[in-house]
């Protein structure tokens, strides 16, 4: 298992460019289900999830190439609409094939995803949507086993309420309802920018979707049984921009972060201001749109208070960094985790480094400390570690992050932009687990 050794103490200088969002390009990935044409996807990031969907795309039969930040899905018709427990497993998003698999193919068999370790992550609210398009679902041996209305015909238009904004939820109600026979209306919608790429991208495969990034999505089935395939280049990862923000900001450097909109980070920039971090949209020096996102410090960071919340709200994904950043401010914050009930795991970890966490059930009282101090430590998600690799960075002497496979589900080359950023940091391959 590989581990990321760092060296703190750096001061972060210089550009970084942020990669396709991962969380955009796996519900396209499983958008191709929807078409047997061929689809060209451009700048996807170079992660472990787009493997494991890639694997699971061929495995139901499609012919799948990646090609450096491009991924081609091969023409085809000939697909086994069953997601294994193997593939599933290794990443939640995996059951987004569930929604484009049922709407084309009539019957779906897809592994349970499990609880993982932020939490429990049901995923009633998606099933409760399909049967309302008609669908029979049953459980059985860990499976969802999905068949359209009488045995396995098209699904119906529904009105669908969610008891709760889902990203995933309301991304594989969209790719149902894109097939369905008649009218589709989506309720108290997740609004995540990801979902409205989604939408835009069935809008370009032919279908009608209206809505996409608001709370209330209308979509009218198509009835030509598939729809259109398509060439797309995913939008930026905001997470990983918000994560090389965080990290330019705790180590008191200046980085501009290219590829970074403002417009889809509202919150942590608020939070960054609040905390006295400089934040600022940077035009393109051609001057050609924007050319992302300058963040730098002028005075030590002050403690804010974060409660994370669906989107437009402080996004849950960012609060692990955000964790670090408040570890280092002076005085105490609250933070408050409201998404998934163990998102708190880098806490023990980082209090091994000198933080000051207490933690109160889905609260972490953080008191600011001075310095952190360089350790081994382990996380157990993504964002998790991620926030360790921003904690190693300031701190004195050597950390090493270990089991580094959640890091790269997630983050594109890390080690390399944190070094083109001035970190000494290096991947140690096979190290201890
Ligand atoms: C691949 C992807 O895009 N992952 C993101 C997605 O995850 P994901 O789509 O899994 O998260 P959801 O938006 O579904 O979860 C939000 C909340 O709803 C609950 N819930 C969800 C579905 C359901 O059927 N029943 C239910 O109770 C969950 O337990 C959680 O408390 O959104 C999360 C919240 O922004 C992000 O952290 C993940 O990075
Ligand atoms: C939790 C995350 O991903 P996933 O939903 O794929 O587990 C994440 O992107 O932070």
């Amino acid at each position: 298992m590989d581990a990321i050794r760092v060296r703190g103490g750096a001061t972060l200088r210089g550009k970084v460019r942020i990669s396709g969002a991962k969380n955009a390009a796996l519900p396209i990935l499983c958008a191709t289900l929807l078409s047997d044409g061929a689809s060209r996807l451009r700048n996807v990031p170079a992660l472990r999830d787009i493997h494991t969907t890639s694997a699971l795309l061929r495995f139901l039969g499609r012919g799948v190439e990646i090609h450096g930040p491009e991924v081609h899905v091969a023409a085809g018709s000939n697909v086994r609409p069953e997601a294994p427990y193997e593939l599933v497993k290794q990443m939640r998003a995996s059951v987004l094939v569930l929604g484009p698999l049922l709407a084309r193919f009539g019957r779906a068999k897809v592994s349970l995803p499990g609880g993982c370790a932020i939490g429990a992550r049901p995923i009633d609210q998606h099933l409760k949507g399909l049967e309302a398009m008609g669908a029979n679902i049953r459980l059985e041996r860990g499976y969802v086993i999905a068949e359209g209305p009488n045995g396995g015909g098209r699904l119906r238009g529904a009105e669908v309420y969610f008891d709760l904004p889902t990203v995933t939820g309301t991304e594989n109600l969209m790719m149902a309802a894109a097939l369905a026979k008649g009218r589709t209306t989506l309720l108290n919608c997740a609004k995540e920018p990801e979902v409205e790429e989604l939408g835009r991208i069935l809008n370009k495969m032919g279908a009608e979707v209206d809505g996409a990034g608001t709370d209330v999505i209308h979509i009218v089935g198509q009835d030509q049984g598939e729809l259109a395939p398509f060439d797309h280049a995913i939008i930026p990862d905001r997470i990983e921009a918000g994560t090389y923000m965080v990290a330019a900001a705790v180590t008191g450097g200046d980085v501009l972060v290219e590829g970074a909109e403002l417009s889809d980070l509202e919150a942590l920039v608020a939070k960054m201001r609040q905390a006295n971090v400089k934040v600022e949209s940077v035009a393109a020096e051609d001057g050609s749109g924007s050319g992302g996102v300058r963040v730098w410090r002028d005075g030590p960071l002050k403690s804010v208070d974060v409660t994370t919340a669906p989107h437009p709200g402080f996004p849950t994904d960012m609060q692990a960094q955000f964790l670090v950043m408040m570890s280092l401010a002076r005085g105490e914050s609250v933070i408050s985790e409201t998404i998934f009930e163990n998102r708190f795991m880098h806490v023990p970890e980082l209090t091994r480094m000198g933080a000051n966490v207490a933690l109160r059930g889905n609260v972490a009282v953080v008191q600011g400390v001075d310095r952190l101090y360089g350790a081994s430590v382990m996380a157990t998600d993504l964002r998790a570690s991620a926030s360790l690799v921003i904690a190693g960075l300031v701190a004195d002497g050597e950390t090493e992050v270990r089991r580094v496979y959640h890091l790269d589900r997630g983050y594109e080359r890390i080690e390399e932009k944190f070094g083109g950023l001035g970190a000494q940091i290096t991947r140690v391959k096979g190290a201890e687990g």
